[in-house]
């Protein structure tokens, strides 16, 4: 296992704080005024991929710092302790395998000395079947008729990865076939969801590494008798319900046929198992063979964390960097903007991804870190948030470091939309780079009781990922690259990234709180707040 260091005890932390002193100060405009190479020096590719990290508060001494943080940070040996099935998820005593999933390369990943890949391929082989058999029309429904409904019932990562994905690729979505996300336990979801589609047609996907949380299992009961109801009879449970699962034991309890499981392990963490059992819903919905190019561009972006120099590692720098704000400048939140509409997401996605993984306040060493982890991630795509929240990142008093993704290529090339959106995409990271100072607000003529609203102190930083054209490879890749943002970023910090205490309280809370719902009696259990709103409650729904 890689050492626990505590980062604000390295060499490198301390230098990073004095140079943030002088970097405080300066001006991206006059950066990029005094070196003309300054893009070709920030920015990389990676296939379709250009990554352009120059309007940054950066210099190259700041990256060299920021290198020097993560060479004492021992990130190069936690990612081989990673990729190398150690178990690096401490607190859950288990290994992080998820680019094991992807591994199309055909070499072997050991874990506790047995290569996982026969079992890896196994559950694809398993999964490209079931892919064939719905859109062939050989799975047929008991009435006969061909599956034409997927209803993926999970949450959090057994439903933000699929939503993300399948949106994101709707120009691949196979026809004929048409998926359905339920995940909260309002019961409106299900209920909504069931209006839109005939038990005889539809294949529920019960997704749940645990098959124990409460949401899913209580939409898949409800999923279950609704399919009672309408014509389904309990024999033909085995035609329109599979499960996607680590939990034969449960999986089998519920009803569901053991042939229609598809397994995964405890080394996939919840938030990355798109990848896994999780993701057939992706595939179901745009075909095995794009779920394939989506593993493959994720499988080539672990081969570019794996090996690309740091210097060059684009997950590296995207973690250096967001690292570099958030504990040397008090950034507080990081924004994702794709413009993509088909991208609506991928914000909501990593949301779960980052503060899930880095929400936490305890180092490896059990004892409570000193510094800031996990910024708070959020974003919606543009150009709509220009007309919402964008006024805030150009003029608030809140730095937010802003990630834009948009692609050269549009799926829908109508009129000169695309160009318009590029257009802002462009406009948006110069305008929040340079600026308008006094001067320029007055050259324009405006008057001088306006001038100082009417100006921008820009030096906001941001990071363009322009991609050739969002296909299932170029969303795979890009989907990695941020996994692996998220990875380097706890390593440096010294926490757990793969383990979730933080969720338990809740729903343990939430499992006392039920049955005092029940009964009509006054509940006085808990503190004066909690008793007052479940009495109101009571009282209300009388
Ligand atoms: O897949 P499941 O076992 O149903 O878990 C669904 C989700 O719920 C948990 O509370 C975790 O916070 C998530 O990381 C997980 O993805």
């Amino acid at each position: 296992m890689f050492p626990s260091v505590q980062p604000d005890a390295t060499e490198a932390w301390q230098d990073l704080l004095a140079h943030a002193g002088m970097m405080g100060i300066t001006q991206l405009r006059d950066l990029f005024a005094e070196d003309p190479d300054r893009f070709r020096k920030f920015s990389l590719r990676l296939d379709d991929i250009l990554f352009d990290y120059s309007k940054n508060i950066i210099t190259e001494g700041t990256m060299q710092l920021l290198q020097d943080l993560a060479r004492e940070c021992q990130v190069e040996e936690a990612r081989k302790a990673m990729f190398a099935g150690e178990k690096i998820n401490a607190t859950e005593g288990r290994a992080v395998l998820h680019t094991a999933l992807r591994n199309l390369s055909g070499t072997p990943v050991l874990l506790d000395g047995k290569d996982v890949m026969p079992e890896v391929n196994a559950v694809l082989a398993q999964m490209e079947d079931c892919c064939n058999r719905i859109h062939s029309g050989a799975w047929k429904g008991f009435s006969g008729k061909k599956i034409k409904y997927i209803v993926n019932i999970g949450i959090g990562g057994s439903d933000l990865g699929p939503v993300m994905v399948t949106e994101g690729l709707k120009p691949y979505w196979v026809e004929g076939i048409q998926p359905y996300f339920v995940s909260n336990v309002d019961g409106t979801h299900i209920v909504e969801t069931l209006k839109k589609v005939t038990a005889d047609e539809t294949l529920f996907l019960i997704a749940s590494k645990t098959f124990t949380t409460q949401e899913t299992m209580t939409n898949a009961h409800t999923a279950r008798a609704w399919f009672l109801a309408n014509g389904g009879s309990e024999h033909d449970i085995a035609l329109h319900f599979a499960a996607l699962s680590t939990n034969e034991k449960a999986v089998t309890a519920f009803g569901i046929d053991p042939k229609n499981m598809f397994a995964f392990w405890d080394w996939v963490g919840g938030r990355y198992s798109l990848w896994s059992a999780i993701g057939l819903s992706i595939a179901l919905t745009v075909g095995y063979g794009n779920f394939r190019e989506l593993l493959g561009g994720a499988h080539a972006a672990d081969e570019h964390f794996r090996n690309a120099p740091a210097e060059e590692n684009i997950p590296m720098i995207m973690a250096l960097l967001g690292l570099w704000y958030g504990n040397f400048f008090d950034t507080a939140s990081e924004a994702i903007l794709p413009y993509d509409q088909y991208m609506h997401r991928f914000a909501a996605y990593f949301q779960q991804g980052n503060m899930e993984s880095n929400g936490k306040c305890v180092a490896r060493n059990g004892q409570s870190v000193e510094w800031q982890t996990g910024p708070i991630v959020w974003g919606e795509p543009g150009t709509n948030g220009q007309h919402a929240f964008y006024q805030l990142i150009h003029q608030g008093t809140k730095l937010i470091p802003c990630d834009f993704i948009a692609p050269a290529i549009s799926h829908n090339p109508v009129g000169d939309h695309h160009n318009k959106l590029l257009s802002n995409f462009f406009a948006q990271t110069e305008a929040l780079m340079n600026g308008k100072t006094e001067e320029e607000v007055r050259a324009e003529g405006t008057p001088e009781s306006l001038v100082p609203f009417k100006v921008f102190t820009g030096n906001r930083p941001t990071n363009s990922f322009l991609v050739k054209k969002i296909t299932p490879r170029t969303l795979g890749m890009l989907t990695a690259l941020y996994e692996h943002k998220i990875f380097v970023q706890g390593v440096i910090w010294n926490i757990y990234s793969f383990d979730q205490w933080g969720v338990e309280l809740g729903k343990q809370l939430a499992n006392q709180i039920l049955p005092e719902l029940g009964g009509n009696e006054e509940i006085s259990s808990h503190d004066a707040s909690t008793n007052g709103l479940i009495n109101a409650f009571k009282e209300m729904r009388k």
